[in-house]
Parts: structure tokens; C-alpha cells; sequence
């Protein structure tokens, strides 16, 4: 075992999950921006019931590979993707998939948190309405509870949901975007520094509500912050300079692991 200060992981007790059908699954998927080779071949399974984080030094691509999972490069004209990446088997990038759909089932919470400029209610209520999930208010209302109460937020809200999302601390804020994703019924949540930009006391409070949802999506972490990772994932993932250099269980990245690159980054060597 190396000497890291990082904590104890807590995945040593999980049952192996190996054997199912990964949730989703990418395959030699490369990234190209313009000329530039931003993601060199990766190839991951990500598994319900778990929390998966992406680690590595700034630049190495994982925020790049997050986004492949559900098409938000799509969004940027200089981006290539190729490779493929399945979710329960079908092929995210092909021409039947409806991008629109894809990004419900695998919902997004951003770095810093981005409610929209309506009511709290609305945030919550935008994505069942525009996918037709509810088919009257009260349905919509019960969704809306439902969420905002996974995403640990009901008890602070529920007496001001006509103000303002923008109003909210930061926290919830954060808080609130989790509840917009899970609205609308996803299967993947796919985080990309989720408390990058929140005090330690609203951190914490989002990694507890990780750990909560966990049982019920697959969940996908980028972090910077290597205890966040050991505290919330029973996977890890490796990325430097473009390629995914290793992956396996939390515990064995942080105490055991098989790479150089790997042990060097996390006693601190570079990073
Ligand atoms: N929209 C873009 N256009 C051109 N190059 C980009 C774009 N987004 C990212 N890159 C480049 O791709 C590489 C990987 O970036 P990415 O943001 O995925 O890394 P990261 O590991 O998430 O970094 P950080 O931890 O700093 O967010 C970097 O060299 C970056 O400059």
C-alpha cells in the first residue's frame, strides 16, 4: 500500500457488479478539435448503482469525455467524436438516436450551478412539461416534490417555490440543477465538478445527496479534488494527457495502483 493523503475509500464491502450489462459503455472514443487529438482511444464501462469519477490533471480530457456520453460536444463546431458509446446497448451516436431524448436519460449538473431565471417551481417543472411527463397540474406538482425532495431541497424551498431560482444560495442552487436533471426521470447523471464553485458546507451536502442517488442512477463524476473522489465513487478513472491511463476500483486506484502515472498523481508528484 503507497502513502496518499487521501482517505480510506469506502467501496472494499461493494458486491461485484461486473458481470451485468454496463449501463453505458464507450469504446476507443477519441476526441478531435479541429487538429487536435483531445481524447486518445478510451474505452470505460459505466455501471448502475455506482458512482464513477473521472481524476487527472487539468487539460487531460476528462471533461471532454463527460460530455461525449451524452452528445453535448455536439454543441461545439470544432469537435470530432469518434469510436462508439452504448447506452443499455443502443449506439448514442447514431442517426436514430434522438439527441433531445439522450440528454433526459443521461441528465448533466454543470460546474457552476445554472438554474434558469424563473421560478423554482419552473426549473424543476420545464423538463417533465416539455417531455410530457405529467398529464395535469397535479401530477407536474407531484414531480416536482418529488424531486426537489431527492435533491435534498424540499424542506428549504417548499414555502418559496414562486421565487426566483437565481435567488437561492449557491448550494442550492447546485441543489436545484440536480433536481432539474432528475425531473425528468434519468437513468445517468453525469457531473462535471459539481462543487467546484460551493463553500465546504454546501460541498458536503452535495456529496451526501451523491451518495443517496447512487442506488438509484449510474452516476459519473469529474473532480478535481482527489478525497472528493475516494469519498463519493467506487470507481475511478485516470485520464492524463488525452488517454485514460487507468480505471478500477476506487480503493485499488488510491492504495494499489497498477500505473506509474497513476501513483505519481496521486501521492501529489504532478498535477
Ligand atoms: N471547446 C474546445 N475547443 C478547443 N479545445 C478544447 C475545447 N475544450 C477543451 N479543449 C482542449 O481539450 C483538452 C482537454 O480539455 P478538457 O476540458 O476536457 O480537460 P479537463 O481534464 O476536463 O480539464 P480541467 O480539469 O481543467 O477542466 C485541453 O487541451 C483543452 O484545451
Amino acid at each position: 500500500m503507497i502513502d496518499t493523503l487521501i482517505p480510506t475509500p469506502t467501496d472494499t464491502a461493494e458486491p461485484a457488479v461486473e458481470e451485468r450489462t454496463p449501463k453505458m459503455s464507450a469504446r476507443d472514443v477519441k476526441v478531435f478539435y479541429g487538429a487536435k487529438e483531445a481524447l486518445k482511444g478510451v474505452s470505460i464501462d459505466i455501471h448502475d448503482d455506482r458512482v464513477t469519477a473521472f481524476i487527472g490533471p487539468s487539460g487531460c480530457g476528462k471533461s471532454t469525455f463527460l460530455r461525449c456520453l451524452n452528445r453535448m460536444n455536439d454543441t461545439i463546431p470544432s469537435a470530432r467524436v469518434t469510436g462508439t458509446i452504448e447506452l443499455d446497448g443502443e449506439d448514442i451516436n447514431s442517426a436514430a438516436m434522438d439527441v433531445v431524448q439522450l440528454r433526459a436519460r443521461v441528465g448533466m449538473v454543470f460546474q457552476k450551478p445554472n438554474p434558469f431565471p424563473k421560478s423554482i417551481f419552473e426549473n424543476v417543472a420545464y423538463g417533465p412539461r416539455i417531455h410530457g411527463l405529467a398529464e395535469n397540474k397535479s401530477e407536474l406538482e407531484a414531480i416536482v416534490e418529488k424531486s426537489l425532495k431527492r435533491a435534498g431541497l424540499w424542506d428549504e424551498v417548499k414555502d418559496r417555490l414562486n421565487e426566483s431560482g437565481t435567488a437561492l444560495s449557491g448550494g442550492q442552487q447546485q441543489r436545484l440543477c440536480i433536481a432539474r436533471a432528475i425531473a425528468v426521470d434519468p437513468e445517468v447523471i453525469l457531473m462535471d465538478e459539481p462543487c467546484s464553485a460551493l463553500d465546504p458546507i454546501a460541498t458536503a451536502k452535495i456529496e451526501e445527496l451523491i451518495h443517496e442517488l447512487r442506488g438509484r442512477y449510474a452516476i459519473a463524476i469529474v473532480t478535481h479534488n482527489m478525497q472528493q473522489a475516494a469519498r463519493v465513487s467506487q470507481r475511478t478513472a485516470f485520464f492524463h494527457l488525452g488517454e485514460m491511463v487507468e480505471y478500477g476500483k476506487t480503493s485499488d486506484i488510491f492504495t494499489n495502483p497498477r500505473e506509474q502515472r497513476t501513483q505519481d498523481y496521486i501521492t501529489g508528484r504532478y498535477g
